[in-house]
């Protein structure tokens, strides 16, 4: 009541239109004095002053993510690095990337990993998985749960699954070949998310055979959604922040792609519950079994980014692969004819492709060109380096954020030679070529290298097996390379990879059709 009295009693003071307009310009002038102040601190006066770079890239974070939207940050990175003549190249206020081959054995070393930069890590919105964890303690403690499943004999139990998928991709491809061009990439993207949800999830979505006559599929719309807002929430972190608090149905207002999404975490939960009543099911391991000590909510984020992170990587690679093998008739050939002596079902076992050192030189070299995650890797240098972090002899402070890429690793041609953008299987086939291992760096080093790419191995080598082995490929006449776009994981523009398939005619006798039963499945 008394409030009520005293609002009633004193009279708001009114702004009249001149001092409003004096006040509104005054603050303007401040805003802009301030931003002005800022940049001339950050360009002159800030630890990383020293280091050169574009002056749009030290003043404002917004910088890179600009350079960012056109696709192919790592390109621009590339040739700034050569116009500014430095292997340390600002590209944030607080950020530096670094082209020095040598220094990617120390920040992502196995025993004293620079830790990942959290505020990049948060917009993949899956917190304290092992993938986006900060605390090195507790990423330890997850990779311990997780590391079996993962290892070369938990992907020998997960083979089959392998087999079987390939199957039906195979078997779907051979009732619509004659019909249609196929779309690989799509078909690849099915293929590995299938494989990844029977690991992560103990059940698929049947992604492989939900469209009669395509590889399109809902939970691929779903990927692209995530995938695609990514940079924008990195950008802008208080939008993320503020979506938390939006009802997906109003976000899904906006923009559809967020229906699937939501979708997409729903079917998570759903065999998270089916799993906890029923346990596994499967004959093979699965990503829940090895995760009893963590809560209801980490269980479904960590398969969720298992199986985020290792879908559309393979899928890329095997993409990338395929049309460069298919774009070299040479490598082609060489490639069938390595293939030929296999025999199904025991000839396409892991154990036996892995042996025919043709197809391995393909996959290696389809993961060194295909890179499926080609960018940046933020990390940040810490303060208890027992020696300063120098590169091109200038000490980088502790506490800066620092990446390298797969990107500048691969095209490098001091370590690849000057056909070092050039795909060339012959080049692991050398006797030197041992020592190229260590800058193949595909699932980067160290500790939190890849934790699935046994996995990703498997699937590569088992896919371009029978694929070359079993059918004539070949590319439209009209083909047009599709786009590729680095969405942290490469993606590709529709319409993908169009391939003609037909039966490889062996000895001139037309090969069988493919029977799923007696084939691949045993
Ligand atoms: C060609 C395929 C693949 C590529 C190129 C790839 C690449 C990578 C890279 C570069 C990292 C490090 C990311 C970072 O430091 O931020 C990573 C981490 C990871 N990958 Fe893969 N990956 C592939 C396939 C897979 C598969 C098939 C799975 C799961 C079945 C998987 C699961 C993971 C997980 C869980 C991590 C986090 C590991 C950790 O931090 O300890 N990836 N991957």
């Amino acid at each position: 009541m008394a409030l009520h009295l005293f609002w009633q009693e004193k009279e708001l003071p009114t702004l009249s239109q001149r001092e409003l307009v004096s006040t509104l310009l005054a603050t303007t002038l401040l805003l802009i004095l301030f931003r002005i102040l800022i940049s001339v601190y950050y360009q002159a006066f800030h630890p990383l002053s020293q280091f050169s770079g574009p002056p749009g890239a030290a003043t404002s974070r917004h910088w890179v993510y600009r350079v960012t939207d056109r696709g192919f940050p790592e390109e621009d990175f590339e040739r700034l690095h050569k116009q500014y003549q430095t292997h340390v190249l600002r590209i944030g206020p607080n950020e530096l990337h670094i082209s020095d081959v040598e220094q990617y054995r120390i920040i992502y070393s196995q025993s004293k990993p620079f830790p990942k930069y959290g505020t990049f890590y948060e917009a993949f919105n899956t917190p304290h998985t092992v993938f986006t964890e900060t605390d090195r303690d507790m990423h330890k403690e997850r990779r311990r749960l997780l590391n079996p499943l993962f290892s070369r004999v938990g992907v020998f139990k997960l083979e089959p699954v392998i087999h079987e998928k390939v199957g039906i991709m195979l078997k779907k491809i051979d009732r619509l070949k004659e019909s249609q061009s196929i779309n690989v990439y799509d078909a690849f993207r099915c293929l590995t998310t299938e494989v990844i949800m029977e690991f992560a999830f103990a059940k698929s979505a049947n992604m492989l055979e939900e469209n009669e006559t395509t590889f399109e599929s809902w939970f691929l719309t779903a990927f692209d959604a995530v995938s695609g807002s990514l940079w924008k929430l990195q950008e802008w972190p208080l939008v993320r922040k503020a979506l938390y608090f939006v009802p997906t149905s109003l976000v899904s207002l906006v923009d559809p792609q967020i229906a699937y999404v939501a979708r997409m975490l729903k079917f998570a939960e759903s065999c998270l519950q089916h799993y906890t009543i029923h346990g596994n099911t499967t004959p093979h391991p699965v990503v829940f079994d090895n995760l009893s000590s963590v809560s209801y909510d980490f269980k479904v984020t960590e398969a969720l980014d298992v199986l985020i992170a290792g879908a559309d990587t393979t899928a890329s690679t095997l993409t990338t692969g395929v049309l460069h093998i298919l774009s070299s008739p040479d490598i082609h050939a060489k490639l069938r004819q390595a293939l030929n002596n296999t025999e199904e079902p025991t000839g396409m076992q892991l154990l036996e492709l892995e042996k025919i050192d043709y197809l391995i030189a393909c996959v290696k070299e389809s993961l060194r060109i295909g890179m499926a995650v080609p960018g940046r890797l933020p990390r940040v240098v810490p303060h208890d380096l027992l020696q300063p972090f120098v590169v091109d002899n200038k000490v980088i402070p502790p506490g800066t954020v620092v990446s390298m890429s797969a990107y500048t690793m691969h095209t490098n041609e001091d370590v690849w030679g000057p056909d070092a953008q050039k795909f060339n299987p012959h080049r692991w086939l050398r006797p030197e070529s041992k020592g190229l291992d260590q800058y193949l760096c595909t699932f980067s080093k160290g500790s939190r290298m890849c934790i699935g790419q046994n996995v990703a191995y498997a699937e590569i080598i088992i896919v371009m097996a029978y694929l070359f082995r079993n059918f004539e490929l070949g590319l439209p006449q009209d083909f047009v390379p599709p786009q590729r776009r680095d969405l942290f994981t490469m993606g590709y523009s529709q319409p993908g990879l169009p391939i003609h398939f037909s039966r490889l005619e062996k000895n001139g006798v037309r090969s069988r059709p493919l029977s799923l039963d007696s084939d691949i499945t045993k």
